[in-house]
């Protein structure tokens, strides 16, 4: 068994409220735990720039409820390449560092999975942090309850001048490759359409349903878009919609950055601080190039390889026809 002393945390990708509550576990765990931690600043570019920092308990005071991270994030492309990662090895043997705790997405873990088969000798945990929910082997993600409860306060309020201009207002949320946002914020906001990813976008049925709706004395209606929706993006389909529907007043709304800021909700604090808690106790015991997740309220450690060869969003088809008999 590979024993550790010294342990580096970064966080990596798009920043997820929640990263903070994990920082500060990690750290705290560690220190416990007899271990010294390194902060890496701004993902895997602060290993390849040299860029660390020792963190004490005092480190982490009063992060619990800030939004973003206090580590800094970044979307590196050196560290795509052999020469990259070889940089940052050599940064992490000169500063003694045996274990690496890296919180982010599914791009994050394809490069700590490359990493670690590269430099085997260097521990890796993941720990699942991106506003997407798309991981496989964790039902939730860091980030994820709190960006679906800020999208569905957007839409509330959107909802307040839809009706009382009776208008149809197009509004694109984020999810690049994956609906989970659009699917739990349609149905927390009554949503007359959720457009997503996971599913071909027929406008036909689209403009059908917007009209019934009409019918029905409908005054308003919302439709969602997800931004990876694959027919053409919220102006598009909102320009198709106004060709045929005469009726309303249409309206687009991007919500954008807002999404990912915010302090963490209760949710995603407990989560991050569970999910970085299991990370160092994970790398005391020996283990290495695995995900800590969620499932059914346990943590549950997972292969990195298969959680990221496994298909990881699936569209809850039963949520979607639910959401659709609702919004009648
Ligand atoms: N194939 C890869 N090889 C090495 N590093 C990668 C790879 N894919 C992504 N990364 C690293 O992980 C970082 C974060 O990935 P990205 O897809 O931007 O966000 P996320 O981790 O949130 O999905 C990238 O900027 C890059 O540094
Ligand atoms: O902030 P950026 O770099 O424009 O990235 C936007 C993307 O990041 C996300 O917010 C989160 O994605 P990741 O967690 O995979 O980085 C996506 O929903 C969105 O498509
Ligand atoms: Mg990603």
């Amino acid at each position: 068994m590979q024993k550790i002393s010294k342990i580096a945390v970064l966080t990596s990708g798009g920043d997820a409220p929640g990263m903070n509550p994990c920082i500060r576990a990690v750290v705290r765990t560690a220190i416990f735990n007899g271990l010294q931690v390194v902060g890496v600043r701004q993902g895997y570019q602060g290993l390849i720039d040299n860029n660390m920092f020792d963190m004490n308990n005092r480190s982490v005071s009063n992060i619990l409820n800030l939004g973003g991270t206090i580590l800094k994030t970044a979307r590196c492309l050196p560290f795509r390449s052999e020469e990259g990662m070889e940089i940052a090895y050599n940064n992490i043997k000169a500063q003694g560092i045996d274990a690496l705790v890296v919180i982010g997405g599914d791009g994050t873990f394809t490069g700590a999975l490359r990493f670690s088969k590269k430099y085997p000798d260097i521990a890796v945990m993941g720990v699942p942090g991106t506003i997407d929910n798309d991981l496989y082997g964790s039902t939730y993600t860091l980030g994820f309850d709190t960006a679906t409860n800020t999208v569905v306060d957007a839409i509330d309020k959107i909802r307040d001048t839809a009706d009382a201009h009776d208008r149809l207002f197009f509004i694109e949320v984020m999810g690049r490759d994956s609906g989970a946002i659009a699917l739990r914020a349609g149905i927390s906001c009554g949503a007359e359409a959720i457009l997503l990813p996971e599913r071909a976008t027929a406008i036909d049925n689209l403009i059908e349903n917007l009209k019934k709706g009409r019918d029905n004395k409908k005054s308003s209606s919302i439709v969602i878009v997800a931004e990876g929706d694959k027919s053409g993006g919220v102006y598009d389909v909102a320009e198709a919609v106004k060709k045929q529907v005469k009726l309303y007043d249409i309206k687009v709304t991007v919500l954008g950055h807002l999404q990912r800021g915010g302090s963490p909700s209760a949710f995603d604090r407990i989560l991050g601080s569970r999910m970085g808690f299991a990370a160092v106790n994970a790398l005391i015991a020996g283990k290495s190039r695995m995900m800590v997740g969620l499932e059914a309220n346990h943590i549950k450690l997972t292969d990195l390889e298969e959680a990221l060869t496994q298909h990881s969003f699936k569209l809850e088809e039963d949520l979607m026809q639910m959401a659709e008999i609702l919004s009648i």
